[in-house]
C-alpha cells in the first residue's frame, strides 16, 4: 500500500529548467492514496495541475496561505499588510521585478511574491517593520504572514480531510518546506535542495528535481517500505549500505 504524499512543485515536480517532468504525469495520476501539491505558488497553479492528472484538488498554495480540498478553501495571512509591504517597498527604490505585469502575482489571494533580482535586504527589512516575513524559494522572494507555512496547512488539511499526517511522505527543495517535513511522517530533500530543506529533512536524496522525486516514488511503488526507500540513511547515521539514491550525509 502506497502512502500519502505531499509534494512541492518547483524544483521538486519540476526539470532543471522549471518545467513539469513528464513522469508526473506517468506516476501521479493513479497514485492509489491522497496526493497533496503543497506550493508557493498562486492558487490557479497547483490547482491546475491536479485537475490535469485527474485528481481531486487537494492543494495548498502560496506557502500556506489557501488550503484547499473539493468544496471547502481556507485563506490565511494578511495580504494588506504584504501589499503595504509592497508599497513602502516602491517608494524606497525597491522594483517587484518580473518585467512589470505578470501574472505572477494576479491570483494571489494571501501573500506577495517579489523576483529574486530585488533588493532583499531592504525587502526584508520592510518586511520586518511590518510584521511580515520574506520566503526565498529560490524562485521568488514571498512576502507573507509569519504565521502561514506549508506545514500548518497541511495540519489544517489533514483536519479537514480526516487524514493522518504521519502517514504522509514529503519531498521539497527549499525552506518553505521545512514546515512540511516536520509534519509529515517521513520526509525527503532533493539534492538541489537548499540548506534549511535538507536540515529538515529526514533524507537528503543523491539526485536533484524530478529525478530525485522519481526515484522515491518508485521505490515506493515496488514496497520497498518507508523505511527503505530511497535515501534509506537516516540522520542518525546508521550504517546502512549506501544506496545510490542518497547523497553522502
Ligand atoms: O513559487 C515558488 O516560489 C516556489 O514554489 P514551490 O513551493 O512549488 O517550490
Ligand atoms: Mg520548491
Amino acid at each position: 500500500m502506497v502512502p500519502p504524499l505531499v509534494l512541492d512543485i518547483d524544483g521538486t515536480l519540476t526539470t532543471p529548467e522549471h518545467r513539469v517532468d513528464r513522469r508526473v504525469f506517468e506516476i501521479l495520476p493513479n497514485w492509489e492514496a491522497p496526493v497533496v501539491l503543497a506550493t508557493g505558488k498562486a492558487f490557479p497553479y497547483p490547482v491546475a495541475l491536479a485537475h490535469f492528472l485527474g485528481r481531486s484538488e487537494t492543494v495548498i498554495a502560496e506557502n500556506g496561505g489557501v488550503v484547499h480540498t473539493e468544496g471547502n478553501t481556507e485563506f490565511a495571512g494578511d495580504p494588506d499588510a504584504c501589499w503595504d509591504v509592497i508599497e513602502e517597498f516602491l517608494e524606497r527604490g525597491g522594483d517587484l521585478g518580473w518585467g512589470g505585469r505578470t501574472t505572477v502575482n494576479r491570483w494571489r489571494e494571501t501573500e506577495v511574491a517579489v523576483s529574486t533580482d530585488a533588493d532583499e535586504e531592504l525587502l526584508r527589512e520592510i518586511a520586518a517593520d511590518h510584521g511580515q516575513t520574506v520566503v526565498d524559494t529560490g524562485y521568488a522572494y514571498h512576502v507573507k504572514s509569519p504565521d502561514v507555512s506549508k506545514g500548518a496547512a497541511l495540519e489544517i488539511l489533514c483536519e479537514t480531510c480526516g487524514y493522518d499526517p504521519d502517514r504522509f511522505v514529503a519531498i521539497g527543495d527549499s525552506e518553505n518546506d521545512a514546515s512540511t517535513f516536520r509534519v509529515a511522517g517521513e520526509s525527503y530533500a532533493v539534492a538541489n535542495a537548499d540548506p534549511a530543506a535538507r536540515e529538515a529533512a529526514d533524507h537528503v536524496l543523491s539526485a536533484g528535481y524530478m529525478d530525485g522525486t522519481a526515484s522515491v516514488l518508485e521505490r515506493l511503488l515496488v514496497g520497498d517500505g518507508r523505511d527503505n526507500a530511497a535515501g534509506v540513511n537516516e540522520r542518525d547515521g546508521s550504517d546502512d549500505a549506501d544506496d545510490e539514491d542518497v547523497a553522502d550525509e
